[in-house]
């Protein structure tokens, strides 16, 4: 199957450094949504992997989330396209939990939810944990220079990372 795991904040919609607490502030980057509906009639699935600390922080309830979750997937839809599997880690950074990346324990829940191996995988992020999540179940890092993006490179990247402008490269290159 051609699956394509996206990172949420910085890739799909704005990020900020306040977190995104609120569907208002859930604003997707232009040509983010077009470019989901377009891998998604062409034959990928799309699935998320998304850290959400801020569940853990107190700052939005769980059903704010899925709210935001809720609008992707009617904004997708309305494009002719649909959004697979969403995973989210709602913990703590000091939680010791196996999902938030960079542990690849959410890459390794939607491998298992379609039965698949990562190996070769396209995972596209816009922070180095995404990148290093990735590596660590032999799926491929992408960056893209939305979001985090910009800042990430500048920091430095594992050298098999592929990096492009935004999700709407992407996919330009997959179709
Ligand atoms: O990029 P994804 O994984 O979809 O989501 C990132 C968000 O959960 C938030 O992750 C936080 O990191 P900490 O969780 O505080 O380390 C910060 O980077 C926020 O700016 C950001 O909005
Ligand atoms: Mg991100
Ligand atoms: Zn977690």
């Amino acid at each position: 199957m051609k699956l394509l795991i996206l990172d949420r904040d910085g890739v799909i919609n704005h990020d900020s450094d306040a977190y995104i607490k609120s569907l208002e502030e859930w604003i997707p980057i232009p040509g983010s949504i077009e470019a989901i509906a377009q891998l998604s009639k062409a034959g990928w699935t799309v699935a998320v992997a998304t850290n959400q600390s801020g569940i853990a922080r107190g700052y939005y309830p769980l059903s704010t989330l899925e709210a935001m979750h809720a609008r992707l997937r009617e904004l997708v839809a309305e494009q002719g396209g649909e959004v697979g599997h969403i995973v989210y880690c709602p913990h703590g950074p000091d939680e010791g939990c196996e999902c938030r990346k960079p542990k690849p324990g959410m890459l390794r829940a939607i491998a298992e939810y379609y039965q698949v191996d990562l190996r070769g995988v396209w995972f596209v992020g816009d922070s180095t944990g995404d990148l290093e999540a990735a590596l660590a179940v032999g799926a491929q890092p992408v960056l893209v220079k939305t979001g985090k993006g910009e800042k990430t490179l500048k920091k430095g990247i594992p050298e098999k990372t592929l990096i492009f402008d935004d999700l709407a490269a992407i996919a330009r290159e997959l179709i």
